[in-house]
């Protein structure tokens, strides 16, 4: 069990401050992303967590013990973290096994303790058939699973894991997110996982840290992300979706906006130079209506998606639409869309 809790947290590298005044709370046991483009300062944080990187202000606790302060920086190996990095570092003059029972050894676990503990290990990441086999005889999947093993072997309070996918092709990344999540759910330890794809973020986590040149923008659940974005900026990193523009006022308090406001939002002449609300809509609460009725908009795009299509249109603002069928429909077709709901964003 292991809760941490970074406060305040700063890094100035050179009179660059590229993470600034960074607040999370990682409960025990949750699956953490950090998630932003490249250059935001996410792997900056990774590296303070591990104690790699001493923090210029702020401080960092660990089950309410400080361990990174501006003053203090208790080492790497005295924090139980263990992480897992992109270009997986495995020791290539080591089989399988050896590279995984490194840290054991240092530890003296010995004998039938050792094989045992080892064994696990590699079961957990289906790598024990390949047990004898050399880093070099091994595929990128393979040398990543003996890399998750190796970290997992010395039972860490924190599992730290910088872009550990990024070297995979798109199949093997997928079968890596399962690994992750099950071994994850299994050991019940805490990841926080460093990306720059959403998608994996969202596929993984149940929470993300969503960060912005060194500051983060929204810490939430992956559906209220999605869902309740805090910024035109979140809704456009996560997710699909069509940001709008208007010059009329919803009539609606809340942020949820109704069929009937999307449809006066979006009514003729609420397009001018005067935009007062920009909102989200995603795909798939827009759907084809009747002719004539709902939104008038001209098919310009569409992308074939295997079980459906995805289509680009064009309202007749000049705004553009995304939306998903099953339907082929052809290009610069005229079509009629109903919006089902929408988000409000600003203010
Ligand atoms: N040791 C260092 N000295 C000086 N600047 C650094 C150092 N490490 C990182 N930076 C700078 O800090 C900023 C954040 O870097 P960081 O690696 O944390 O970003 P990132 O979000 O992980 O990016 P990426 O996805 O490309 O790895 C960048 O502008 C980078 O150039």
């Amino acid at each position: 069990m292991a809760k941490l809790v970074l406060e305040n947290v700063s890094k100035v590298f050179a009179d660059q401050k590229v993470v600034d005044s960074v607040s999370l709370t990682v409960e025990s046991g949750t699956f953490l992303a950090l998630l932003g483009p490249s250059g935001c300062g996410k792997t900056t944080v990774l590296r303070m967590i591990a104690g790699f990187e001493p923090v210029s202000e702020g401080r960092i606790l660990l089950d309410d013990k400080e361990i990174s302060t501006s003053h203090t920086n208790i080492p790497p190996e005295q924090r139980e973290m263990s992480m897992v990095f992109q270009s997986y570092a495995l020791w290539p003059h080591m089989n399988v096994m050896d590279n995984v029972g490194y840290a054991l050894k240092i530890k003296g676990v010995k004998g039938e303790a050792y094989l045992a503990e080892v064994n696990d290990a590699l079961i957990a990441v289906n790598m024990a058939h390949l047990a004898k086999r050399m880093p070099n005889e091994l595929s990128g999947g393979q040398r990543q699973r003996v890399a998750l093993a190796r970290c997992l072997v010395s039972h860490p309070k924190i599992v730290l894991l910088d872009e550990p996918l990024a070297n995979l092709d798109q199949y093997l990344r997928a079968s890596m997110e399962d690994t992750f999540r099950e071994f994850q759910a299994k050991t019940n330890a805490t990841f926080i996982y460093v990306t720059h794809d959403q998608a994996e973020a969202m596929a993984l986590a149940d929470k993300i840290a969503v960060m912005k040149q060194g500051v983060i923008e929204q810490f939430d659940s992956p559906q209220s992300l999605y869902q309740t974005p805090c910024s035109e900026w979140v809704a456009r990193f996560i997710g699909q979706g069509s940001i709008l523009k208007s010059s009329a006022r919803s009539p609606e308090k809340g942020k949820q906006l109704s069929k009937q406001t999307i449809e006066t939002l979006l009514a003729p002449g609420t397009f001018s130079a005067n935009q007062l609300q920009t909102f989200l809509v995603r795909p798939q609460h827009i759907h084809l209506a009747q002719e004539g009725q709902g939104l008038q908009a001209l098919i310009f795009n569409r992308v074939f998606k295997g079980e459906r299509y995805a289509y680009k249109a064009r309202l007749h603002n000049d705004q553009e639409i995304l939306f998903f069928s099953e339907s082929y429909l052809p290009l610069n077709k005229t079509i009629y869309l109903t919006i089902e709901q929408g988000y409000l964003l600003g203010d």
